[in-house]
């Protein structure tokens, strides 16, 4: 694959004009995402300041699945999984390098807008994050921003619904999102993700606050959610990659000749595959609980 010349990102907010990708004409882009993989990455490498944090990752991420990201800790599974709609650009310092393909296109070309590229590819984070706004304010505060068309009643109604929170929440619409329980508010963020219709939904640890009842919620609806949206989550429990995700990729840190420790991924499978059988020892060893 071609390396791109590198993306440096100087932590200004990004612009608003040029286009979102994946929706260029000329059939780029265009295919049906259950045909062609989501994300194509080739010898993607993010440094921080010049220090690499993760190296020549190669792989492809389906449509239409859940794709899970798990390793030790700093392996540059979340630094990965921000470049992926590039929320890395708000990070001054962070430089993604090699080739990241969103449906076919590539997510750092210069037309392309990375604004729009957060509406298309949305993301959820550890920690359930409302604003300080009533439960439908929340929902409909992305709608509003990137100005959707239709009701507005039914847009926040269906991403509730979308989001497995609509009964619980439909007769207390007005009140504040903090009056919701941990569990609640990760699915009102989770709703918010969905509001404006992404394409893929990226899981930051996003049961990591949640007690186990709140945990299986969430779960159940991520495996709702896969027969519409791309999933990608990081998570450090393994079972819960192991019950969640059709593919999982292993991430492990390296340390280079001259000591530096950098995030490398060793291989990604079906999950079956990479819990069972894995090809490399280093897999079978982190999963198996002897490091990490
Ligand atoms: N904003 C940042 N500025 C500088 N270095 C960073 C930044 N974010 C991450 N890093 C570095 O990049 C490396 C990878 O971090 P990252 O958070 O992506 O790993 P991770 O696998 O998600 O870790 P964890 O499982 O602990 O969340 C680490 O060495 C970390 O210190």
């Amino acid at each position: 694959m071609p390396d791109n010349s590198g993306h440096e990102t100087t932590g200004t907010a990004p612009g608003t004009t040029g286009t979102a990708p994946g929706t260029a004409p000329g059939g780029v882009g265009t295919a049906s995402p259950d045909e062609v993989p989501v994300f194509e990455l080739g010898d993607v490498s993010v440094s921080y300041n010049g220090n690499p944090a993760l190296a020549g990752v190669t792989m492809d991420i389906g449509a239409k699945e859940i794709t899970a990201f798990i390793g030790p800790s700093g392996c540059g599974k979340s630094t990965l999984l921000r470049s992926l709609n590039r929320m890395n650009d708000l990070i001054p310092g962070a430089r993604v390098r090699g080739e990241l393909l969103y449906k076919g296109t590539d997510l750092y070309g210069a037309s392309v807008d990375a604004v729009q590229v957060r509406k298309r590819i949305g993301m959820v984070f550890q920690k359930p994050n409302p604003f300080p706004k009533s439960i439908y304010d929340n929902v409909a505060f992305g709608p509003r921003t990137v100005g959707m068309k239709g009701s507005m009643d039914e847009i926040v109604e269906k991403a509730l619904r979308g989001a497995a929170l609509w009964e619980e929440v439909s007769d207390r619409l007005r009140e504040s999102a903090y009056s919701l329980s941990g569990g609640q508010q990760q699915r009102l963020c989770i709703a918010r993700a969905i509001a404006v219709e992404p394409d893929v939904i990226l899981m930051d640890e996003p049961c990591s606050a949640l007690d186990p009842i709140s945990t299986v919620r969430v779960e159940d609806l991520m495996a709702e959610l896969k027969n519409h949206y791309s999933i990608v989550i990081v998570t450090h429990n393994m079972h819960q990659a192991a019950r969640v995700a059709d593919r999982t990729a292993f991430f492990s840190v390296q340390v280079d000749d001259t000591g530096r420790r950098i995030g490398q991924l060793i291989e990604a499978d079906e999950t079956g595959t990479i819990f069972t059988k894995p090809t490399d020892k280093r897999t079978e060893d982190y999963i198996s609980g002897r490091v990490g």
